[in-house]
């Protein structure tokens, strides 16, 4: 008796940030904004100030990406923001010394987004303690296939750190249903086929695949994968997401930005927009 009490105050509800995050809003009948930035692009400093800023626009959670060398999931927006963050130097250590700085200064959480690789390379148990550590509330892996997610899954959990799972449109329903279970925080919908960049509309296949993920679970579904406009935020929060995440869009406004400062305008302004889009 005594060892399931202390194990179940290891995670307690009240330490799952990202699915308490959710759990709010879906009270008070919102739909959550999730921007995602690159760190280190153009620099850190500018990512500290970027991540400020979101967190002042209402961003209810933030997903920020660790630049990795191998980007397979990403289109070109994201992949050469990764390259110029990387051709700054950035490392994984120089994106979590920042992210301790700026965390306990926003009052919305942080999910941390990286490949699988510098995962493996530091050490399952130890990155997880190290992210912890920095103040970082959860995890975005693209690559990690579902059945490796256990070990993953558990030394997130030692240290309360949510790990969410995506499922695609081509995402069998038997797996489907396996990756709902297993996904902490929420569930990532991935909207279309192929790699993250911004796409012209959203797919119509969303709303038929929100049904079928909500038909086989209650937790939080959050749509990514093309959204960059408040017309497609306003579509798919009408067909019952429970949140929108913009990828390219926002990095774009920074990347593309002739310096840092109109970045973080732009940025801000775009941010601003969508965020006003949502109930
Ligand atoms: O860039 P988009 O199309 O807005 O997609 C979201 C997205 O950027 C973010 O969640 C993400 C960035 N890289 C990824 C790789 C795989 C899955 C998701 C992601």
């Amino acid at each position: 008796m005594v060892a399931v009490r202390a194990e179940a105050s290891v995670v307690g509800e009240d330490d799952r940030v990202i699915s308490g995050t959710f759990a709010k809003l879906k009270e008070q009948g919102k739909t959550a904004f999730i921007p995602f930035i690159t760190a280190g692009d153009p620099d850190l400093a500018t990512t500290a100030k970027a991540l400020k800023i979101l967190d002042a626009c209402g961003s209810d959670l933030i997903e920020l990406g660790v630049p990795y060398s191998d980007p397979l999931a990403d289109g070109p927006v994201i992949q050469a923001s990764a390259t110029r963050a990387l051709a700054k130097g950035t490392t994984f250590e120089d994106v979590i010394s920042m992210v301790k700085e700026v965390i306990p200064e926003l009052s919305c959480p942080v999910a941390l987004f990286t490949y699988y690789n510098p995962i493996l390379k530091r050490g399952i148990a130890n990155f997880m303690t190290v992210v912890k550590e920095a103040g970082v509330h959860g995890l975005v892996v693209p690559d990690v296939p579902l059945e490796e997610t256990d070990v993953l899954r558990s030394e997130a959990a030692k240290n309360n750190l949510e790990l969410v799972l995506l499922t695609t449109p081509t995402t069998p329903t038997a797996r489907m249903e396996k990756i709902t279970k297993a996904s902490e925080g929420f569930i990532y919908l991935v909207s279309t086929v192929g790699v993250t960049g911004t796409r012209a509309n959203v797919s119509g296949k969303v709303q038929a695949l929100l049904q079928d993920i909500k038909q086989v679970t209650d937790k939080a579904v959050a749509v990514g994968f093309g959204i960059s406009t408040p017309e497609h935020v306003k579509q798919i929060a009408g067909w019952g997401a429970d949140g929108v995440i913009i990828g390219s869009a926002m990095v774009r406004q920074l990347g593309e930005a002739a310096s840092p400062e109109e970045g973080l305008k732009k940025l801000e302004e775009l941010a601003k927009s969508l965020k006003a889009a949502l109930p």
